[in-house]
Formats: C-alpha cells, sequence, structure tokens
C-alpha cells in the first residue's frame, strides 16, 4: 500500500563532488560538517535523503490502532511511545518516564524520537513495529556524528569568540553594537542567550546547542559591512544551511511554556525576549523555510505568535508557516510602519507587548467578511512595490513588463521547437532562485545532470570544462541554492506529478514550481480530441495548484505546428484556449521574425493579468554561458506592442499578491553563501 516514490532530490545530489572553497570570511567549506543526527539504522540505508510520498493522517492512525500503539494527536505530529529507547532512557533526568517522545509528522510520516534523537520514514517506522526493522525493537541506533575535524572547527570558532562586554576595547566593544543595531540590547539578554563575537571576522556567534544538552551542533555567524549610509549583513552557517537546524533560543524554553513567538533572526528574538520576557525563538534560515524536522520541537505550544519581519515577504512566510503548524494556534504580527521587526521596535522605542497583542489569528473561516480581511487589503495597498513580487536581476525589461514574480500566479510559456525554450526557462527560474525563491524543476525531457550543468553555466556565466580547477568552487555554491529537481523522466501521471509537488511544498516551502513541458502529462492519446480533452484537464490541475499552493507555476508548452513565416501567437499555443484563459502571464520566445540580425531571439509577454502591459524585448543568446540576459553595459529595447489605436494595451489589475527580495530590506540579511555573480566571475 506504501509506494516509495523517489520523487523529488535536493541539489546537494545532483553535485557530488565537494570541493575545498574558502568560503566566506575564510571558513573552509571542506569543514561544514553534515548533520549530526542519529539515524535509525536499517538493511537498505537510502543512499540519499529521498522524501517519501505523503500518507495522510487517518492511514497513519489507522495503522497506530491496528498495531495497538497508543498515540496523541497533537498540532502537527502524532506521538506514540518511542521504541528507539533503551531501558537507560526510559527515565529522563528528571526521573520522570519520557513516555510519547516518538513524534510522527502527519503530514509526511517521518519521526523523530525527541529522547534517542532517532529519526527516520515513516516506512522506517513500519518496518521497525513489523520487526522487519534490523534490530530496531532492541533500539540499535546509528550515530552519526559529525566528523572530529568538523566539531573541532565549530569548537575551534566557539573558543575563540568572547562576549560584547569582554572586548578588551571599548571602542570596539561599541561599534560592533551599532553595526548589529544593538544599543538597547542588554548584557543580560546577550547573555542568556549565549551570544558571542568574533573579533578576526566582525561577526555575532549564534551558537547551536543539542536539545536538553550542552554539546555544541553548530554555529550561526551573522557579519556585518558598512555600505554607503546603510550595513549589509552576511550569515554563514556552520553547517551548511541545508543541515543546519537550529531553533534558536530552544534551551531556554521551559517544559511548561505554552506560548512563544517565532522570528525569523537570532537578534529579533533576543530584543523580543528582554523587551517582554515571554519564550522566543528564531527559524534557523528566517523567512526562506520552516523545515517540518522542527515542527516536533513546536508541538508544546498551545499559541504561537509568527512576528517574522517588516516586509511583505515575511507576511506571506508567516501565512504559509502557520499552515504547517497548524494555523488555529498561530497568530501573525502584520507587517507595517508601527509594526517593524522586533529589534527595530526594540530600537525605535515602540511598545513590543502591544504589538504581539495585536496579532491577527492565522485561522480563516471559508467564508469571510471585508473587516477580516481589511488589514490584509490596506497591506497590499501600501506595498505596492512588494506586492509586485520578485524582481528577476538579469532581464530588467521583464520586471518593466510583468513587475515581477508573484507568487499563486500560473505562468505559460512557448516557442518553436529548438528555439531555446529550456534553455531560456533555466535561466529565468535561476535568477529568481538565487534571490531566494525556493524553486522545484519538474525536467521531462532532458534529465535533471544535463538541466543543472546547462544552470550551472549559467550561473557561473561561462564554461566549466575549460576551468575545471573551478568546479567546487561553483558548485558549492550552487549547491546552496535553493533548488530541488522531481526524478520524472518521460510521460508521468499528472495525478503523481501533483502529489510530488504539493509534498516539495510541504517539506521544502517551495514557491516556484518549472514544469517543462506539459506534453509529457498528456498520455499516449491518438485522437486530437483526447489529446486537447487531457491537455484542459492538466492545465486546470495547475492552474489549481498554483492558487490553492500559493505558489507560482511556470509551464513550458510546445506550440501548435504552424507557418514557419508567422510569429507565434496566444492562440499557437497548443490544445484549445484553456491553456491561455487560465494562465496569469503567457510569454513567448520568438526567433528571427522580429529581428534582422542573425541568430536572435525576442521574448513576448503576450499576456500579463496583474497589470496589462504586454510587449516584447531582445534576447542576445552567448553560447559560452547560455544566457539570454542582456549584459548590463547594452541599452535594453523594450518595444511596446501598441494595440490598432496605437495605444499600449492595457488591462486592469488583478491585485494579485507577491513577494520582495530579501535584499531589497534596509536591515537586509543575505542569505548566507548566496551567489553574487559579479563577485565570482572575477
Ligand atoms: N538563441 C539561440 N541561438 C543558438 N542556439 C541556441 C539558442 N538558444 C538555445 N540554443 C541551443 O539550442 C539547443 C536547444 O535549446 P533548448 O533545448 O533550450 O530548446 P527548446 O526550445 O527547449 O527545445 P524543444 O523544442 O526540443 O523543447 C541547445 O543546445 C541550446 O544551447
Amino acid at each position: 500500500m506504501w509506494v516509495l516514490l523517489r520523487c523529488v532530490y535536493p541539489l546537494r545530489i545532483l553535485l557530488s563532488l565537494r570541493g575545498k572553497w574558502m568560503g566566506w570570511r575564510g571558513l573552509p567549506r571542506s569543514l561544514v560538517p553534515g548533520p549530526p543526527r542519529r539515524r535509525y539504522r536499517k538493511e537498505a540505508l537510502p543512499a540519499l535523503e529521498v522524501p517519501v510520498l505523503p500518507v495522510t493522517a487517518t492511514e497513519i492512525r489507522q495503522y497506530l490502532r491496528a498495531h495497538g500503539i497508543p498515540f496523541q494527536d497533537g498540532h502537527s505530529c502524532l506521538r506514540a511511545p518511542s521504541p528507539f529507547l533503551g531501558a537507560s532512557q526510559l527515565k529522563d533526568q528528571t526521573g520522570a518516564t519520557t513516555s510519547f517522545s516518538l513524534y510522527i509528522n502527519k503530514t509526511t510520516g517521518r519521526f523523530l524520537c525527541m529522547t534517542s534523537l532517532a529519526e527516520g520514514s515513516w516506512e522506517d517506522f513500519q518496518a521497525s513495529v513489523e520487526g522487519r526493522g534490523d534490530g530496531a525493537r532492541e533500539g540499535i541506533l546509528l550515530s552519526e556524528a559529525p566528523g572530529a575535524e568538523d566539531s573541532e572547527e565549530v569548537r575551534r570558532i566557539w573558543d575563540r569568540a568572547v562576549p560584547l562586554w569582554e572586548l578588551p576595547e571599548q571602542e570596539e566593544a561599541q561599534l560592533a553594537r551599532v553595526m548589529f543595531g544593538l544599543t538597547k540590547v542588554t548584557d543580560d539578554a546577550l547573555k542568556l542567550f549565549s551570544v558571542r563575537y568574533l573579533r578576526p571576522a566582525r561577526s555575532l556567534v549564534f551558537p547551536w546547542f543539542s536539545p536538553g544538552g550542552s554539546g555544541l551542533r553548530g554555529l550561526k555567524l551573522l557579519g556585518a559591512e558598512g555600505q554607503g549610509d546603510g550595513v549589509h549583513y552576511v550569515e554563514t552557517t556552520i553547517p551548511r544551511p541545508g543541515a543546519y537546524h537550529n531553533l534558536f533560543g530552544l534551551p531556554l524554553i521551559g517544559r511548561r511554556d505554552v506560548e512563544v513567538v517565532l522570528t525569523s533572526r537570532e537578534l529579533d528574538c533576543l530584543a523580543l525576549n528582554q523587551s517582554t520576557g515571554l519564550p522566543t525563538l528564531a527559524l534557523p534560515r528566517g523567512t526562506t523555510c520552516l523545515p517540518p524536522a522542527l515542527l516536533p520541537y513546536l508541538e508544546q505550544f498551545r499559541r504561537i505568535v509568527l512576528w517574522l519581519g517588516d516586509d511583505l515577504r515575511s507576511w506571506e512566510a508567516a501565512k504559509l508557516f502557520a499552515r504547517k503548524l497548524n494555523p488555529k494556534r498561530c497568530s501573525l504580527v502584520r507587517p507595517g510602519d508601527q509594526h517593524p521587526r522586533p529589534l527595530e521596535a526594540l530600537n525605535r522605542g515602540l511598545n513590543l507587548p502591544r504589538i504581539l497583542r495585536s496579532a491577527l489569528p492565522a485561522w480563516h473561516k471559508s467564508i469571510v467578511s471585508f473587516r477580516q480581511l481589511r488589514e490584509e487589503v490596506l497591506g497590499e495597498l501600501s506595498n505596492v512595490e512588494q506586492v509586485a513580487g520578485v524582481r528577476w536581476s538579469r532581464f530588467p525589461d521583464l520586471n518593466r513588463l510583468l513587475k515581477g514574480h508573484r507568487k499563486g500566479e500560473l505562468t505559460v510559456f512557448t516557442g518553436p521547437t529548438g528555439s531555446g525554450k529550456t534553455t531560456f526557462i533555466s535561466e529565468y527560474a535561476l535568477d529568481l532562485c538565487t534571490q531566494g525563491v525556493n524553486t522545484l524543476w519538474g525536467s521531462f525531457e532532458i534529465s535533471n545532470v544535463r538541466l543543472a550543468r546547462i544552470m550551472l553555466t549559467q550561473f557561473a556565466l561561462g564554461r566549466l570544462e575549460e576551468q575545471l580547477d573551478k568546479y567546487d568552487e561553483w558548485a558549492d555554491r550552487f549547491e546552496d541554492l535553493p533548488l530541488y529537481f522531481m526524478t520524472f523522466h518521460g510521460q508521468q501521471n499528472i495525478r503523481t506529478v501533483i502529489d510530488t509537488m504539493q509534498h516539495a511544498v510541504y517539506v521544502y516551502d517551495i514557491c516556484h514550481v518549472v514544469i517543462d513541458n506539459l506534453q509529457f502529462m498528456m498520455g499516449h492519446e491518438q485522437l486530437s480530441t483526447d489529446r486537447i480533452a487531457a491537455q484542459d484537464y492538466i492545465v486546470g490541475a495547475f492552474r489549481k495548484f498554483a492558487t490553492d499552493s500559493n505558489c507560482h507555476v511556470t509551464l513550458v508548452i510546445h506550440p501548435r505546428k504552424e507557418d514557419d513565416d508567422k510569429e507565434l501567437q496566444t492562440a499557437s499555443i497548443f490544445g484549445s484556449a484553456k491553456a491561455s484563459q487560465e494562465a496569469d502571464n503567457v510569454l513567448i520566445l520568438q526567433d528571427r521574425k522580429l529581428v534582422t540580425g542573425p541568430g536572435k531571439r525576442y521574448l513576448q509577454v503576450s499576456k500579463n493579468r496583474f497589470d496589462g502591459d504586454v510587449g516584447v524585448f531582445p534576447l542576445e543568446f552567448n553560447k559560452s554561458s547560455l544566457t539570454f540576459s542582456i549584459p548590463p553595459k547594452s541599452k535594453a529595447r523594450l518595444k511596446k506592442i501598441k494595440d490598432d489605436n496605437g495605444l499600449v494595451a492595457k488591462k486592469s489589475s488583478s491585485g494579485k499578491k507577491g513577494a520582495v527580495p530579501r535584499n531589497s530590506e534596509t536591515f537586509s540579511g543575505e542569505a548566507p553563501n548566496q551567489p553574487d555573480p559579479s563577485q565570482l566571475s572575477r
């Protein structure tokens, strides 16, 4: 009954070679350890950590009942007695029995034993229950302790870091406080959260302690550099971001705490705790994601307030995370002028407890009145720029036409056979991904290895085959992008594909899915009427997914066979008009017809539901970097398509929501290891 479908895998799996790139601030990347987690040992340990397609909570409950396993229903997990405990572990330090210490995620079935830290898939759990589990009943665990070298590095940095107030020079301490906005944060708060300062790197150091113990599992370094009038912040984590699962502040949470405030940054966590005395936690990767592996640690709270930041992206993330945490127990602090992020609120002398009290319930009934929506509408009206979405850094003309890339929309993309659709869409998605848009690729036509190679070339802005010595450096940076690939190839069933997409949205907080291309889900219907009906059904399914999951879907569709001399139009998309009707945006890669020079392409935006601007702009293909983006120096030549009356075609706005890149914030915390091609290409 349980089908193990290895459908999504992260980029790290594609890039097996790991190098010795000296990371930011001279921290050797090779010293970054893997996740120091204990895994349940079994015969066929999967070579790679691949998620299983989700099971339903009902199925999990039925299974537990059928096997006589008692359980408690929690917010996002089911709790059951852990079969992974030895007799000595059955009593905790206080002498209380650690019963029900196994947390089973209701959406994925993955389990975590909070006492032994054993973890595994739903299949692993079943195998253990049914005695197929290779000694699981005896509680045999495989400990994956970090390599000695790695923990040494963590320890070395930690030992070299000192509390801010112990800095020998007053001036240096004062400068650090100003740079990090800590002038109003007390030494007591810094001490409580064990924050240190690493002088050579001019960085704050936040520790990641093992739950319940004093062991150090990792670190986050936050560096600050003056940049004009502002400050530029850079984060580095050990282990690397994908394995850094620190809920900062966790050691300070008491067993009886029932309320917590979740923040997106460590300094916000400190500021809030200092001002309110409430339990506070910071997410390991800010607004980027809430890994399901953290959910068991949040089960004890009856109320969770999410105060993630002061922009629309934080608001979107808060809503997304509330879905995972169970919206009924979540309240959200709405970003706004009087609701900046907690550290700023402290610095501006605002009343933080009052802001917390104004948090809005995340739970919406199916029918809402305008009263419940008015705050959200105001949020959109006062953040017009952010509502327009994430802007492309390589395609300014696309920004001018589409304004940005918004969640919940469907983009249909077409172009003549072999014109470069895959190549273009790869760069278009990569651009967004480098700005923190969590991306899932469904490449049914070309293999993931080939696709990753194209993307890596575009990322590095040049051929790597001629500079293999640079491969590891680029691969390391590329690996840290929030990029995932479905492992499907060739014809696929649409239901399986949508299930996988839903799973990826839950586990990896995916905001953009690229499907290349739709024809691979249409089966082998011979009759054209069947094919058109199949396509309509598939387009409808992707549309529904985009809306329900608030995730952008970019769908590549082949054009119908047309006269070679004619340019493609919206009506040239294969099938009925359904695809263009359902789409929010229609993009067409035009070749040669609008230009005189050889080898040129144009991108045409022929539908734009958000704001109505349509138009075309030239693309210049660069064979060595496989890019279409226009080099920054040459002027973009945007040409608006005029309608019959010579007016720019314009439709009314649909007012869809979107996000903004994190680096647009004034208090900008750039994602760790965020690639910066301008620096890297040097
Ligand atoms: N503007 C261009 N000029 C020359 N070659 C290009 C251009 N764009 C892409 N190519 C090359 O053409 C080949 C096909 O490109 P790609 O696979 O992106 O096309 P496609 O439109 O997705 O193809 P298909 O219709 O088969 O899906 C690749 O080798 C790519 O590097």
